[in-house]
């Protein structure tokens, strides 16, 4: 279940944050965390329940704004960027969260298409048809083009949540917990699916979890929260070769002998 070597630009950052710092009322989340996301890379972001990542993807997105520091994504700094700029910005980025947020009361087929529509002023038919067919291929359920978001499984719908992140083509893809609450071998088929996209897509992904097999199967790299800083980052052998009673338990509590 280890990584494959992924083809990885590591003098392109596409995010790159310096010294960012987020407090709410008196409590300081982030304390000028510094990251880079290589271009092709996966990396994984650890951390403990209310450590701020969930706060890191606002804050890369857009949608908070850092108290100090500097976020670039894309060549961009969000923190200086107009709204509409923002707004362009948002869309090369795919966004994968927990509840794969799929209409209930549209098809397959139209959950995908909702996106081009939307976002692709003048696509045609043919091309809104090929696309569909394309990125349904690509999370391997073609045959459920016609069915309901309620006659498939948690892990179907995760993967049309993905498909429908990936007909924008994004160059970055934020997955928030991609494998919560799936079953063992549905987790390993969301993280191989994660690999395949980074290849096929050529992107660059940020990956939220507390799952450590879809850490070790899916980072090259992985980054952990510890106290409002990235305190440890590298592969996944050495953010854990490490007695800090910090970092330990996480790695006991998923792989307990
Ligand atoms: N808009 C907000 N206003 C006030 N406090 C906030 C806001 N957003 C986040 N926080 C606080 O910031 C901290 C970090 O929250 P965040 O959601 O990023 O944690 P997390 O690491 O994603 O947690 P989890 O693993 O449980 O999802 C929490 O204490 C939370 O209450």
């Amino acid at each position: 279940m280890e990584k494959q070597k992924a083809n990885i630009d590591r003098t392109n950052a596409v995010v790159k944050l310096r010294g960012v710092e987020k407090s709410f009322a008196d409590y300081d989340v982030l304390r000028g965390i510094d990251l880079d996301l290589f271009q092709g890379e996966n990396l994984v972001v650890l951390g403990r329940s209310g450590t701020g990542k969930s706060v890191l993807i606002k804050l890369i997105s857009g949608l908070l704004s850092p108290d100090a520091g500097t976020i670039e994504v894309l060549g961009k700094e969000v923190t200086t960027i107009s709204e509409k700029e923002l707004e362009e910005l948002r869309i090369r980025i795919g966004f994968s969260f927990q509840n794969s947020a799929l209409y209930d009361s549209m098809t397959v087929r139209k959950n995908l298409e909702f996106p081009l529509v939307r976002n692709r002023k003048g696509i045609t038919r043919a091309e809104i048809d090929k696309k569909v067919a394309e990125v349904l291929e690509a999370v391997s359920l073609s045959q459920t083009i016609n069915q309901m978001p309620s006659e498939l499984s948690g892990g179907q719908r995760k993967r049309i949540g993905i498909a429908r992140t990936l007909i924008l083509n994004p160059e970055i893809m934020m997955y928030d917990e991609p494998t919560a609450g799936l079953d063992p071998i549905t987790c390993i088929e969301i993280n191989e699916l994660i690999n395949e996209v980074q290849q096929r897509y050529n992107t660059s992904s940020i990956i939220i979890t507390h799952d450590l097999t879809c850490a070790k199967m899916t980072g090259d790299r992985v980054a952990m929260l510890l106290d409002g800083q990235f305190q440890r980052v590298g592969t996944f052998d050495e953010v854990f070769n490490t007695t800090d009673p910090r970092v330990t338990p996480f790695y006991d509590y998923n792989f307990i002998q």
